[in-house]
């Protein structure tokens, strides 16, 4: 698959990327959509949704703290992103951990027309109706094939679906992109999930092409993560290595380091 050329484009077009997200990481992934090339709004009452989301590129719906509040806005918001065209990026954080939590994702999924499902193993596998075990945001097991659940997931939603790990997988339901860029330090920061989302949505406001937004996301950040942890070993560090890094990442970088392998799904 070819990625060239969307960070200049992103980078160019600055596009607003709207967020309805979490308390816990609202301000990593405010500073890593900014040095994505984005601009970030982080923008709840449901007063001003429809509005806000009227003047972005996409948006990005994360129930890391949800409320049942929250989730009316996230479909205030969604409904008006799908009115104007925009991409909506859902990252359901935590599903499957509390039932409130996976009904708010089914939810959003039903009266939204979401574009990037983007969870780790344990979430996307509980979305699409399989058996695993999640410790709050953690995947802890998946029984079954995780390809087979998100591609499922896919062809059930229509929606591109993106599960995070050591190795990334992205599936429309009929193609399969696997991204092994990254480094084990990721799993060390809080909001390295939650940012990815970011990431996608940034991509996906420049991108028609959806599984190529979201192959292009995973690999600058996983790359910048991978430049992060050359100059540093523990958590605090390759925090703010990955933001100077993924500032300073340039498009020659990003075709020299990815790592990304594409198949057809047998159905
Ligand atoms: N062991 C790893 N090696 C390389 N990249 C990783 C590793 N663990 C996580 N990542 C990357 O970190 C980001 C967050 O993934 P993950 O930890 O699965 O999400 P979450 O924080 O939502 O559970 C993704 O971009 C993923 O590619
Ligand atoms: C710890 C925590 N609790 C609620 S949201 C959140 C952050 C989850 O971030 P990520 O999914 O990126 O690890
Ligand atoms: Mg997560």
């Amino acid at each position: 698959m070819e990625i060239g050329g969307l960070l200049e484009k992103l980078r160019e077009e600055k596009p607003l990327v709207h967020h309805i997200t979490n308390m816990v990481t609202m301000s990593e992934c405010a500073n890593v959509t900014l040095v994505a090339g984005g601009l970030p709004i982080m923008a709840h009452a449901p007063q001003e949704v429809a509005e806000m989301v009227s003047h972005a590129g996409a948006l990005v719906l994360n129930i890391g703290t949800l409320t049942p509040a929250q989730v009316d806005a996230m479909v205030l918001a969604g409904r008006r992103a799908n009115e104007l065209g925009l991409p909506v990026v859902l990252d359901p954080v935590g599903a499957g951990a509390t039932s409130l939590r996976l009904e708010a994702a089914k939810r959003l999924l039903k009266e939204i027309k979401i574009s990037i499902i983007k969870g780790n193993e344990a979430e996307v596998a509980i979305m699409a109706g399989g058996a695993a075990e999640i410790k709050g945001v953690e995947s802890i097991n998946v029984s079954g094939d995780v390809v087979e659940l998100a591609a499922s997931l896919a062809r059930d939603t229509n929606a591109v679906v993106a599960v995070t790990g050591a190795v990334d997988r992205v599936t429309d339901g009929e193609r399969m992109v696997e991204v092994t860029n990254g480094n084990a330090l990721m799993a060390t920061v809080v909001g390295t999930g939650c940012m990815t989302a970011s990431v996608m949505g940034c991509f996906a406001a420049v991108e028609k092409d959806t599984l190529k937004a979201a192959v292009a996301a995973l690999v600058t950040f996983n790359v910048a993560a991978e430049l992060a942890a050359r100059n540093s070993d523990a958590p605090a560090s390759f925090k703010s290595q990955l933001f100077d890094e993924l500032y300073r990442l340039d498009e020659q970088t990003i075709k020299t380091r990815q790592n990304i392998k594409e198949r057809m799904i047998n159905q």
